[in-house]
């Protein structure tokens, strides 16, 4: 994939350890999150995806744990063929408001395989399986 700066002090995402699924998503803006309200937070870079492959935009475990701040659209989807800017929607969960800094890192973005299968349209029945219309619970707590 390509990753696009923006603007001349945009930040490079990067892969905190090689062996991570994701690569954090840096702030590319000041915001403030009042409790229970959301921001679009952008990141000042776009991106050029390979064939069959999206982006994830998912919440970082240290501000979900220690700030009640999350994604609210977990996970964000980015399609292959998408070449805005790259944003994140933060959601503060908690009772504090929460000072999104430019420079920090807000979220993970984690490229992930699509499948698009060629599509078959009928009305008899589904093949028999043995879970059926059977969820929600169905195979007990
Ligand atoms: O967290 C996100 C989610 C989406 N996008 C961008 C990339 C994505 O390809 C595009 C559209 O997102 P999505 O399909 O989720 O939004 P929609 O509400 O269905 O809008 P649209 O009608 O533009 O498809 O917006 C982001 O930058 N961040």
């Amino acid at each position: 994939m390509k990753i696009r700066l923006l603007y001349p002090d945009s930040t490079l995402p990067t892969y905190a350890h090689e062996t991570d699924s994701g690569m954090d998503l840096i702030s590319h803006e000041d915001a403030l999150i009042p409790p229970g309200e959301w921001r679009l937070i952008g990141t000042g870079i776009a991106i050029e995806l390979s064939p069959l492959t999206e982006a994830q935009i998912r919440p970082r475990s240290g501000l979900a744990s220690k700030h009640g701040i999350t994604v609210l659209n977990s996970p964000g989807t980015i399609d292959e063929g998408y070449q805005g800017e790259i944003k994140v929607i933060l959601i503060n969960h908690s009772s504090q408001p929460f000072d999104v800094t430019k420079g920090m890192r807000i979220a993970q973005m984690v490229i992930a395989p699509v499948v698009r299968p060629p599509i078959e349209v009928f009305r008899g029945e589904l093949v028999e399986t043995t879970r059926g219309n059977g969820g929600f619970g169905s195979t007990g707590v």
